[in-house]
């Protein structure tokens, strides 16, 4: 880890309301330096919302983000970035007409220090991160392809290649494998996994359990834009309100197994325990 363990985001009270719809409603959350933190909860809970709140992309009703020692509240999208901060969309967000190569050369050229000057001058520094980032997700070989040409999961790929070009000390990855198949899901998992052990925070959203579960030291649950359970992810299944308002039975008993087979995988003395 290239951090010291310690609260990396601090958010206070973040509020945001659309109108008469308060989307976010007071979440305070504190994610350390190393972390996983996954959010889960039923749509239109406000999970994307806080996401946008925190990277700058839609200003904050109420409440402060702190990253750091920086108080981020008033920043633009593009300073937080430049903080460090990269994320994610749930829906494709790149420019179709350009190839991958190109999509993530922007990245890199915005998304890590400001510009004053008018003008696209790739320098050194721009074209070894697009090249590190390409091979990282294993887009080298598509990198001249145009965008609008990609399957589902190559988006996703290129949205991370995009992200981590910025060189980001923090990740939040919003929906990182909502519509891929099981092997795909397998493999932005280890993904995740491999950026969590070269020293990034990674905060995720995410509806499919398993990779939320799998992946997250902690788990978060929101529901009508407030934090309804916070805890570890075997404890998530366990909690009423998160069972009744999101989960349901079926899902309930699924993850109990699941958390039994990892338990007895982990400690093979427990199989056959009554
Ligand atoms: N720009 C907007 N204007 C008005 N209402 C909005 C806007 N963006 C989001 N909302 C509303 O805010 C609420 C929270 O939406 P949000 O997308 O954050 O939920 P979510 O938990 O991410 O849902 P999902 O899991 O479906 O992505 C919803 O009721 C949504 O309709």
């Amino acid at each position: 880890m290239t951090e010291a363990a310690g609260p990396m985001l601090v958010c206070d009270g973040v509020v945001k309301r659309f109108g008469s719809l308060a989307a976010v409603d007071g979440v305070s959350m504190v994610v350390n330096a190393g972390e996983i933190v996954g959010i889960g909860g039923p749509n239109g809970a406000g999970k994307t919302t806080f996401f946008d709140v925190v990277t700058g992309i839609t200003p904050a009703s109420g409440g402060r983000v702190h990253f750091g020692d920086t108080d981020i509240s008033a920043f633009p999208a593009d300073r937080i970035c430049q903080l460090g901060m990269a994320r994610t969309f749930q829906l494709n967000a790149a420019f179709d007409s350009l190839t991958v190569r190109e999509n993530i050369e922007i990245a890199a050229y915005f998304g890590r220090q400001r510009r004053r000057l008018a003008g696209f001058r790739l320098g050194e520094d721009v074209r070894q991160a697009t090249i590190e980032a390409l091979d990282f997700v294993g887009l080298a070989d598509k990198a001249d392809e145009t965008v609008a040409r990609l399957p589902v999961l190559d988006r996703k790929l290129l949205m991370i290649a995009g992200a981590i070009a910025t060189r980001p000390k923090m990740l939040f990855l919003d929906e990182p494998v909502g519509g891929l198949n099981v092997a795909e899901i397998d493999q932005i998992m280890a993904m995740v996994l491999k950026l969590r052990d070269q020293g990034l925070t990674i905060v995720l959203i995410e509806h499919v359990m398993r990779f939320l579960l799998a992946l997250s030291s902690r788990v978060v649950i929101m529901h009508h834009g407030k934090v309804i359970f916070e805890g570890r992810p075997d404890k998530v299944a366990e909690d009423q309100t998160v069972v009744e308002t999101y989960l349901g039975q079926g899902t309930q008993k699924r993850l109990k197994k699941f958390f039994d087979e990892q338990a007895a995988t982990t400690n093979p003395a427990a199989v056959g325990t009554p």
